[in-house]
Protein backbone atom coordinates (compact mmCIF):
# COMPACT_ATOMS: atom_id res chain seq x y z
CA UNK A 1 0.00 0.00 0.00
CA UNK A 2 1.48 3.07 -0.84
CA UNK A 3 0.62 6.63 -0.21
CA UNK A 4 -1.24 6.97 -3.01
CA UNK A 5 -3.17 3.87 -2.54
CA UNK A 6 -3.41 3.84 1.09
CA UNK A 7 -7.33 4.30 1.87
CA UNK A 8 -8.24 8.04 3.15
CA UNK A 9 -9.23 7.59 6.74
CA UNK A 10 -10.74 10.96 7.57
CA UNK A 11 -13.41 11.06 9.55
CA UNK A 12 -16.66 12.43 7.10
CA UNK A 13 -19.54 11.74 9.03
CA UNK A 14 -20.91 10.04 12.81
CA UNK A 15 -24.08 8.61 13.02
CA UNK A 16 -25.63 8.38 16.60
CA UNK A 17 -28.56 6.19 16.62
CA UNK A 18 -30.36 5.90 20.01
CA UNK A 19 -32.14 2.23 20.66
CA UNK A 20 -34.65 0.47 23.44
CA UNK A 21 -33.80 -2.98 23.51
CA UNK A 22 -35.96 -6.02 25.48
CA UNK A 23 -34.95 -7.22 28.22
CA UNK A 24 -36.26 -9.41 30.41
CA UNK A 25 -37.41 -8.83 34.43
CA UNK A 26 -34.09 -9.57 35.77
CA UNK A 27 -33.64 -8.43 39.85
CA UNK A 28 -30.76 -6.67 41.47
CA UNK A 29 -30.53 -5.09 44.78
CA UNK A 30 -31.92 -1.84 43.06
CA UNK A 31 -34.68 -3.15 42.01
CA UNK A 32 -35.92 -4.86 38.26
CA UNK A 33 -34.63 -4.40 35.13
CA UNK A 34 -37.19 -2.41 32.59
CA UNK A 35 -39.17 -4.27 29.59
CA UNK A 36 -36.65 -1.93 27.29
CA UNK A 37 -33.11 -1.02 28.21
CA UNK A 38 -31.41 2.28 26.04
CA UNK A 39 -28.26 1.27 24.02
CA UNK A 40 -26.05 4.00 21.92
CA UNK A 41 -25.37 2.54 18.43
CA UNK A 42 -22.45 4.85 17.17
CA UNK A 43 -21.21 4.70 13.17
CA UNK A 44 -18.01 6.42 12.12
CA UNK A 45 -17.55 6.56 8.49
CA UNK A 46 -14.34 7.50 6.40
CA UNK A 47 -14.14 9.55 3.26
CA UNK A 48 -13.45 6.48 1.67
CA UNK A 49 -16.72 4.85 3.07
CA UNK A 50 -15.88 2.29 5.14
CA UNK A 51 -17.76 2.55 8.48
CA UNK A 52 -16.91 1.69 11.96
CA UNK A 53 -19.52 0.56 14.94
CA UNK A 54 -19.73 0.96 18.40
CA UNK A 55 -21.75 0.55 21.30
CA UNK A 56 -22.05 2.06 24.80
CA UNK A 57 -24.80 2.90 27.42
CA UNK A 58 -28.07 5.14 26.14
CA UNK A 59 -29.21 7.25 28.88
CA UNK A 60 -29.58 10.79 28.51
CA UNK A 61 -26.35 11.71 29.90
CA UNK A 62 -24.27 9.87 27.57
CA UNK A 63 -26.49 10.73 24.59
CA UNK A 64 -26.01 14.10 25.59
CA UNK A 65 -21.90 13.93 25.58
CA UNK A 66 -21.74 12.32 22.86
CA UNK A 67 -23.83 14.38 20.25
CA UNK A 68 -20.85 17.09 21.09
CA UNK A 69 -18.28 14.58 20.56
CA UNK A 70 -19.29 12.96 17.53
CA UNK A 71 -19.23 16.77 16.19
CA UNK A 72 -15.81 17.19 17.30
CA UNK A 73 -14.67 14.04 15.55
CA UNK A 74 -15.41 15.32 11.95
CA UNK A 75 -12.12 15.68 9.98
CA UNK A 76 -9.92 13.55 12.17
CA UNK A 77 -8.60 10.41 11.42
CA UNK A 78 -10.23 6.97 12.71
CA UNK A 79 -6.01 5.66 13.76
CA UNK A 80 -6.20 8.77 15.90
CA UNK A 81 -7.67 7.30 18.88
CA UNK A 82 -5.38 8.86 21.46
CA UNK A 83 -6.75 11.73 20.77
CA UNK A 84 -9.86 10.48 21.86
CA UNK A 85 -9.68 11.72 25.50
CA UNK A 86 -8.52 14.80 24.90
CA UNK A 87 -11.49 15.57 22.78
CA UNK A 88 -13.80 14.49 25.62
CA UNK A 89 -11.86 16.38 28.16
CA UNK A 90 -13.80 19.38 26.13
CA UNK A 91 -16.96 18.63 26.99
CA UNK A 92 -18.59 19.99 30.09
CA UNK A 93 -20.79 17.49 31.89
CA UNK A 94 -24.27 19.08 32.73
CA UNK A 95 -24.10 19.38 36.59
CA UNK A 96 -21.12 19.20 37.18
CA UNK A 97 -19.20 21.88 35.52
CA UNK A 98 -15.81 20.95 37.41
CA UNK A 99 -15.51 17.98 35.91
CA UNK A 100 -16.25 16.42 39.78
CA UNK A 101 -18.02 13.74 41.20
CA UNK A 102 -21.82 13.40 40.24
CA UNK A 103 -23.18 11.01 42.06
CA UNK A 104 -22.20 7.71 44.13
CA UNK A 105 -23.56 4.32 43.92
CA UNK A 106 -25.83 2.83 41.42
CA UNK A 107 -24.56 -0.92 40.70
CA UNK A 108 -21.34 0.44 38.56
CA UNK A 109 -19.40 2.16 41.26
CA UNK A 110 -19.18 6.12 41.31
CA UNK A 111 -20.25 8.29 38.38
CA UNK A 112 -18.12 10.77 38.26
CA UNK A 113 -17.84 13.17 35.05
CA UNK A 114 -14.52 11.28 33.97
CA UNK A 115 -16.44 8.18 33.83
CA UNK A 116 -19.09 9.21 31.73
CA UNK A 117 -16.86 10.60 29.04
CA UNK A 118 -14.71 7.39 28.80
CA UNK A 119 -18.33 5.20 28.58
CA UNK A 120 -18.49 7.74 25.25
CA UNK A 121 -15.36 7.43 24.32
CA UNK A 122 -15.01 3.77 24.40
CA UNK A 123 -18.17 3.38 21.65
CA UNK A 124 -15.97 6.14 19.42
CA UNK A 125 -12.87 4.17 20.07
CA UNK A 126 -14.69 0.76 18.88
CA UNK A 127 -15.99 2.83 16.23
CA UNK A 128 -12.82 4.08 14.65
CA UNK A 129 -11.06 0.59 15.21
CA UNK A 130 -13.96 -1.29 13.50
CA UNK A 131 -13.53 1.34 10.83
CA UNK A 132 -9.74 0.85 10.83
CA UNK A 133 -9.42 -2.69 10.98
CA UNK A 134 -11.93 -3.17 7.57
CA UNK A 135 -9.97 -0.74 6.01
CA UNK A 136 -6.85 -2.49 6.42
CA UNK A 137 -8.37 -6.12 6.28
CA UNK A 138 -7.28 -6.65 9.59
CA UNK A 139 -9.34 -7.61 12.45
CA UNK A 140 -9.59 -5.62 15.84
CA UNK A 141 -7.16 -7.76 17.82
CA UNK A 142 -4.62 -7.40 15.25
CA UNK A 143 -4.61 -3.69 15.92
CA UNK A 144 -3.98 -4.43 19.69
CA UNK A 145 -1.18 -6.25 19.29
CA UNK A 146 -2.30 -9.56 18.01
CA UNK A 147 -4.34 -12.52 19.69
CA UNK A 148 -3.25 -14.83 22.50
CA UNK A 149 -5.98 -16.88 22.38
CA UNK A 150 -8.50 -18.44 19.77
CA UNK A 151 -11.56 -18.77 22.06
CA UNK A 152 -13.09 -16.59 25.12
CA UNK A 153 -14.90 -18.15 27.55
CA UNK A 154 -17.54 -16.66 29.36
CA UNK A 155 -19.81 -17.91 32.13
CA UNK A 156 -23.54 -18.04 32.80
CA UNK A 157 -24.93 -14.87 34.28
CA UNK A 158 -27.79 -16.20 36.67
CA UNK A 159 -30.57 -13.74 37.99
CA UNK A 160 -33.18 -13.88 39.80
CA UNK A 161 -36.20 -13.15 37.84
CA UNK A 162 -40.27 -13.12 37.54
CA UNK A 163 -41.76 -14.67 34.49
CA UNK A 164 -42.80 -12.30 32.62
CA UNK A 165 -42.83 -8.64 33.40
CA UNK A 166 -46.14 -7.39 35.48
CA UNK A 167 -49.63 -7.27 33.88
CA UNK A 168 -50.12 -4.65 31.68
CA UNK A 169 -46.71 -3.18 31.08
CA UNK A 170 -46.07 -3.83 27.13
CA UNK A 171 -42.67 -6.28 27.03
CA UNK A 172 -41.04 -8.82 24.62
CA UNK A 173 -42.20 -12.80 26.00
CA UNK A 174 -39.14 -15.23 26.78
CA UNK A 175 -39.34 -18.81 27.80
CA UNK A 176 -36.77 -18.92 31.06
CA UNK A 177 -39.74 -18.78 33.28
CA UNK A 178 -39.45 -17.65 37.31
CA UNK A 179 -36.46 -18.16 39.31
CA UNK A 180 -36.79 -17.31 43.01
CA UNK A 181 -35.46 -20.07 44.80
CA UNK A 182 -32.76 -22.76 44.31
CA UNK A 183 -34.30 -24.69 42.89
CA UNK A 184 -35.21 -21.91 39.98
CA UNK A 185 -31.80 -20.79 40.10
CA UNK A 186 -30.20 -24.45 39.18
CA UNK A 187 -32.84 -24.88 36.63
CA UNK A 188 -31.90 -21.43 35.22
CA UNK A 189 -28.41 -22.87 35.34
CA UNK A 190 -29.12 -26.06 33.61
CA UNK A 191 -30.79 -23.96 30.39
CA UNK A 192 -28.29 -22.01 30.59
CA UNK A 193 -25.59 -24.82 30.43
CA UNK A 194 -27.57 -26.79 27.74
CA UNK A 195 -28.16 -23.70 25.47
CA UNK A 196 -24.75 -22.44 25.12
CA UNK A 197 -22.47 -24.40 27.33
CA UNK A 198 -20.96 -22.59 29.61
CA UNK A 199 -18.98 -24.04 32.34
CA UNK A 200 -18.93 -21.48 35.16
CA UNK A 201 -21.86 -20.05 36.83
CA UNK A 202 -22.46 -16.11 38.66
CA UNK A 203 -25.47 -15.85 40.45
CA UNK A 204 -26.62 -12.05 40.60
CA UNK A 205 -27.36 -11.73 44.63
CA UNK A 206 -28.82 -8.82 46.55
CA UNK A 207 -32.05 -10.11 45.84
CA UNK A 208 -32.97 -11.58 49.06
CA UNK A 209 -31.50 -12.29 52.50
CA UNK A 210 -28.31 -14.09 52.34
CA UNK A 211 -29.28 -17.00 53.84
CA UNK A 212 -31.25 -17.82 50.54
CA UNK A 213 -28.63 -16.97 48.71
CA UNK A 214 -26.28 -19.44 50.10
CA UNK A 215 -28.47 -21.74 49.75
CA UNK A 216 -29.18 -21.12 46.14
CA UNK A 217 -25.16 -21.38 45.83
CA UNK A 218 -25.31 -24.80 47.80
CA UNK A 219 -27.44 -25.62 45.69
CA UNK A 220 -25.67 -25.07 42.49
CA UNK A 221 -22.68 -26.72 43.60
CA UNK A 222 -24.26 -30.26 44.17
CA UNK A 223 -26.29 -29.75 40.51
CA UNK A 224 -22.73 -29.00 39.05
CA UNK A 225 -19.71 -30.36 40.70
CA UNK A 226 -16.49 -28.87 39.78
CA UNK A 227 -18.09 -25.93 38.03
CA UNK A 228 -16.91 -22.50 39.49
CA UNK A 229 -19.21 -20.44 41.07
CA UNK A 230 -19.64 -16.93 42.15
CA UNK A 231 -22.38 -14.40 44.47
CA UNK A 232 -22.54 -10.67 43.10
CA UNK A 233 -24.92 -8.55 45.66
CA UNK A 234 -23.60 -5.22 44.67
CA UNK A 235 -22.41 -4.13 48.07
CA UNK A 236 -25.79 -5.02 49.46
CA UNK A 237 -24.21 -6.72 52.62
CA UNK A 238 -22.45 -5.61 55.72
CA UNK A 239 -18.72 -6.43 56.56
CA UNK A 240 -20.38 -8.68 59.66
CA UNK A 241 -22.38 -10.35 56.67
CA UNK A 242 -19.93 -10.53 53.97
CA UNK A 243 -17.60 -12.38 56.05
CA UNK A 244 -20.14 -14.66 57.48
CA UNK A 245 -20.68 -15.48 54.02
CA UNK A 246 -17.57 -15.83 52.69
CA UNK A 247 -16.96 -18.57 55.67
CA UNK A 248 -20.55 -20.47 54.79
CA UNK A 249 -19.11 -20.51 51.17
CA UNK A 250 -16.05 -21.21 51.66
CA UNK A 251 -15.00 -23.84 49.13
CA UNK A 252 -17.78 -23.28 47.30
CA UNK A 253 -16.60 -19.90 45.40
CA UNK A 254 -14.31 -19.24 42.84
CA UNK A 255 -14.75 -15.31 44.18
CA UNK A 256 -17.19 -13.49 46.17
CA UNK A 257 -17.60 -10.35 44.16
CA UNK A 258 -18.67 -6.69 45.88
CA UNK A 259 -19.66 -8.50 49.63
CA UNK A 260 -19.76 -4.79 50.79
CA UNK A 261 -19.80 -1.30 49.27
CA UNK A 262 -16.51 0.90 48.67
CA UNK A 263 -12.76 0.27 49.60
CA UNK A 264 -13.05 0.24 52.70
CA UNK A 265 -15.71 -2.16 53.80
CA UNK A 266 -13.91 -4.43 51.00
CA UNK A 267 -10.88 -3.94 52.93
CA UNK A 268 -11.95 -5.01 55.98
CA UNK A 269 -13.88 -8.20 54.36
CA UNK A 270 -10.79 -9.20 52.78
CA UNK A 271 -8.45 -9.04 55.66
CA UNK A 272 -10.96 -11.40 57.41
CA UNK A 273 -11.04 -13.85 54.80
CA UNK A 274 -8.82 -16.02 52.71
CA UNK A 275 -11.72 -16.05 50.09
CA UNK A 276 -10.85 -13.96 46.31
CA UNK A 277 -13.10 -10.88 46.17
CA UNK A 278 -13.44 -9.30 42.73
CA UNK A 279 -14.93 -5.79 42.28
CA UNK A 280 -17.19 -3.95 39.29
CA UNK A 281 -18.33 -1.15 42.10
CA UNK A 282 -15.01 0.04 44.23
CA UNK A 283 -12.34 0.38 41.56
CA UNK A 284 -13.96 1.31 38.35
CA UNK A 285 -11.38 4.21 37.82
CA UNK A 286 -7.71 4.22 37.38
CA UNK A 287 -7.63 7.23 40.40
CA UNK A 288 -9.29 4.20 42.78
CA UNK A 289 -6.84 1.78 42.08
CA UNK A 290 -3.94 2.75 44.44
CA UNK A 291 -6.24 2.29 47.56
CA UNK A 292 -7.63 -0.36 46.65
CA UNK A 293 -5.18 -2.51 45.79
CA UNK A 294 -2.32 -1.15 48.17
CA UNK A 295 -4.68 -2.07 50.84
CA UNK A 296 -5.40 -5.63 49.36
CA UNK A 297 -9.36 -4.77 48.79
CA UNK A 298 -9.61 -6.95 45.77
CA UNK A 299 -8.23 -9.44 44.74
CA UNK A 300 -9.81 -9.98 41.07
CA UNK A 301 -10.52 -6.79 39.07
CA UNK A 302 -13.75 -6.93 36.42
CA UNK A 303 -12.93 -4.69 33.56
CA UNK A 304 -15.41 -2.59 31.38
CA UNK A 305 -14.61 -1.75 28.41
CA UNK A 306 -16.97 0.68 28.65
CA UNK A 307 -16.14 2.64 31.83
CA UNK A 308 -12.64 2.41 31.66
CA UNK A 309 -12.21 4.36 28.56
CA UNK A 310 -12.15 1.39 25.58
CA UNK A 311 -9.86 -1.37 24.45
CA UNK A 312 -6.09 0.30 24.58
CA UNK A 313 -7.23 1.36 28.13
CA UNK A 314 -8.58 -2.24 29.05
CA UNK A 315 -5.00 -3.53 28.54
CA UNK A 316 -3.14 -0.78 30.08
CA UNK A 317 -5.78 -1.88 32.77
CA UNK A 318 -4.58 -5.53 32.77
CA UNK A 319 -0.81 -4.12 32.69
CA UNK A 320 -1.63 -2.59 36.21
CA UNK A 321 -3.53 -5.81 37.84
CA UNK A 322 -0.59 -7.98 36.27
CA UNK A 323 1.91 -5.42 38.16
CA UNK A 324 -0.04 -5.60 41.64
CA UNK A 325 -0.70 -9.25 41.38
CA UNK A 326 -4.49 -8.67 40.67
CA UNK A 327 -6.22 -11.55 38.64
CA UNK A 328 -8.18 -9.80 35.76
CA UNK A 329 -11.53 -11.04 34.48
CA UNK A 330 -14.74 -8.95 32.64
CA UNK A 331 -18.03 -7.32 34.06
CA UNK A 332 -20.96 -7.04 31.86
CA UNK A 333 -23.66 -4.65 31.32
CA UNK A 334 -26.66 -5.09 29.10
CA UNK A 335 -25.25 -5.52 25.86
CA UNK A 336 -25.96 -6.26 22.32
CA UNK A 337 -23.12 -7.99 19.98
CA UNK A 338 -21.19 -4.87 19.04
CA UNK A 339 -19.92 -4.75 22.17
CA UNK A 340 -19.71 -8.75 22.91
CA UNK A 341 -17.24 -8.62 20.34
CA UNK A 342 -15.33 -6.14 21.10
CA UNK A 343 -14.99 -7.60 24.57
CA UNK A 344 -14.15 -11.02 22.96
CA UNK A 345 -11.55 -8.81 20.77
CA UNK A 346 -9.59 -7.29 23.74
CA UNK A 347 -10.06 -10.71 26.06
CA UNK A 348 -8.57 -12.40 23.58
CA UNK A 349 -5.19 -10.04 23.57
CA UNK A 350 -4.67 -9.86 26.83
CA UNK A 351 -2.44 -12.94 28.42
CA UNK A 352 -3.08 -13.10 32.11
CA UNK A 353 -6.82 -13.32 31.83
CA UNK A 354 -7.93 -15.65 34.83
CA UNK A 355 -11.75 -16.17 34.80
CA UNK A 356 -14.45 -16.45 32.58
CA UNK A 357 -15.93 -13.22 31.78
CA UNK A 358 -19.15 -11.91 32.55
CA UNK A 359 -22.22 -11.27 29.95
CA UNK A 360 -25.49 -10.56 29.93
CA UNK A 361 -25.54 -11.42 25.99
CA UNK A 362 -27.64 -14.67 26.55
CA UNK A 363 -30.24 -11.95 28.11
CA UNK A 364 -30.61 -10.34 25.19
CA UNK A 365 -33.36 -12.00 22.28
CA UNK A 366 -32.89 -8.59 20.04
CA UNK A 367 -29.42 -7.29 18.40
CA UNK A 368 -28.59 -4.55 15.90
CA UNK A 369 -26.18 -6.74 13.85
CA UNK A 370 -27.20 -9.14 11.10
CA UNK A 371 -25.56 -12.55 12.70
CA UNK A 372 -26.01 -13.17 16.52
CA UNK A 373 -22.61 -14.26 18.45
CA UNK A 374 -22.85 -17.80 19.30
CA UNK A 375 -21.36 -19.44 22.18
CA UNK A 376 -19.82 -23.11 21.81
CA UNK A 377 -18.68 -24.47 25.09
CA UNK A 378 -19.41 -21.24 27.09
CA UNK A 379 -16.84 -20.02 24.70
CA UNK A 380 -16.96 -17.32 21.67
CA UNK A 381 -14.59 -18.11 19.31
CA UNK A 382 -12.48 -14.72 17.98
CA UNK A 383 -13.40 -13.16 14.88
CA UNK A 384 -10.77 -13.02 12.48
CA UNK A 385 -12.82 -11.12 9.80
CA UNK A 386 -11.93 -7.63 9.08
CA UNK A 387 -12.48 -4.59 12.06
CA UNK A 388 -14.62 -6.35 15.17
CA UNK A 389 -16.25 -8.89 12.15
CA UNK A 390 -19.99 -7.99 12.35
CA UNK A 391 -22.24 -6.44 10.47
CA UNK A 392 -24.98 -3.73 11.27
CA UNK A 393 -28.57 -4.95 10.56
CA UNK A 394 -30.15 -1.81 9.83
CA UNK A 395 -33.70 -2.83 9.69
CA UNK A 396 -33.34 -3.76 13.19
CA UNK A 397 -31.40 -0.40 14.08
CA UNK A 398 -34.07 1.28 12.57
CA UNK A 399 -36.60 -0.77 14.41
CA UNK A 400 -35.39 -0.35 17.52
CA UNK A 401 -34.55 3.10 17.10
CA UNK A 402 -38.20 3.95 16.26
CA UNK A 403 -39.46 2.40 19.48
CA UNK A 404 -36.87 5.01 21.32
CA UNK A 405 -38.39 7.17 19.15
CA UNK A 406 -41.66 6.33 20.36
CA UNK A 407 -41.29 5.78 24.19
CA UNK A 408 -42.69 8.85 25.95
CA UNK A 409 -38.97 9.42 28.05
CA UNK A 410 -39.82 6.51 30.88
CA UNK A 411 -37.83 3.92 29.26
CA UNK A 412 -35.14 6.41 28.29
CA UNK A 413 -33.28 5.75 31.73
CA UNK A 414 -32.30 2.65 32.86
CA UNK A 415 -34.28 3.01 35.89
CA UNK A 416 -34.72 -0.37 38.59
CA UNK A 417 -36.44 1.69 40.86
CA UNK A 418 -39.05 2.79 38.94
CA UNK A 419 -39.65 -0.68 37.12
CA UNK A 420 -39.84 -2.29 40.23
CA UNK A 421 -42.40 0.31 41.72
CA UNK A 422 -44.83 -0.65 39.10
CA UNK A 423 -45.05 -3.90 40.61
CA UNK A 424 -45.26 -3.11 44.14
CA UNK A 425 -45.75 0.71 44.48
CA UNK A 426 -44.68 0.66 48.06
CA UNK A 427 -41.22 0.02 47.15
CA UNK A 428 -38.29 2.49 47.98
CA UNK A 429 -34.61 2.19 46.76
CA UNK A 430 -33.29 -0.05 49.73
CA UNK A 431 -30.44 1.51 52.08
CA UNK A 432 -27.61 -0.48 51.21
CA UNK A 433 -26.23 -2.24 52.99
CA UNK A 434 -29.46 -4.16 53.21
CA UNK A 435 -28.26 -7.25 55.22
O1 LIG B 1 -21.68 -7.34 38.04
C1 LIG B 1 -22.45 -6.39 38.20
O2 LIG B 1 -22.38 -5.71 39.20
C2 LIG B 1 -23.43 -6.09 37.16
O3 LIG B 1 -23.58 -6.86 36.26
C3 LIG B 1 -24.22 -4.86 37.28
C4 LIG B 1 -25.52 -4.94 36.49
O4 LIG B 1 -26.17 -3.70 36.52
C5 LIG B 1 -26.43 -6.04 36.98
O5 LIG B 1 -26.57 -5.96 38.36
C6 LIG B 1 -27.80 -5.99 36.33
O6 LIG B 1 -27.82 -6.08 35.11
O7 LIG B 1 -28.77 -5.89 37.06
MG1 LIG C 1 -20.71 -7.01 39.95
Amino acid sequence: MTAATRPDLTIDEVRLTPILVADPPLLNTQGVHQPYTPRLIVEVVTADGTTGVGETYGDTKYLDLARPFAERLIGRQVTDTTALFALADEIGVAGSPGGDRLDVGGLRGVQTADKLRLSVVSAFEVACLDALGRALGLPVHALLGGKVRDEVEYSAYLFYRWAGHPEGVAAEQDDWGAALDPAGVVAQARTFKERYGFGSFKLKGGVFPPDEEVAAIRALAEAFPGHPLRLDPNGAWTVETSLKVARELDGLLEYLEDPALGTDAMAEVAAGTGMPLATNMCVTTFPEIEKAFTRGAVQVLLSDHHYWGGLRNTRELAAVCRTFGVALSMHSNTHLGISLAAMTHVASTVPDLHHACDTHYPWQSEDVITERLTFEGGRIAVPDAPGLGVTLDRDRLAALHARWLADDGTLRERDDDAAMRVADPDWVTPVVPRW
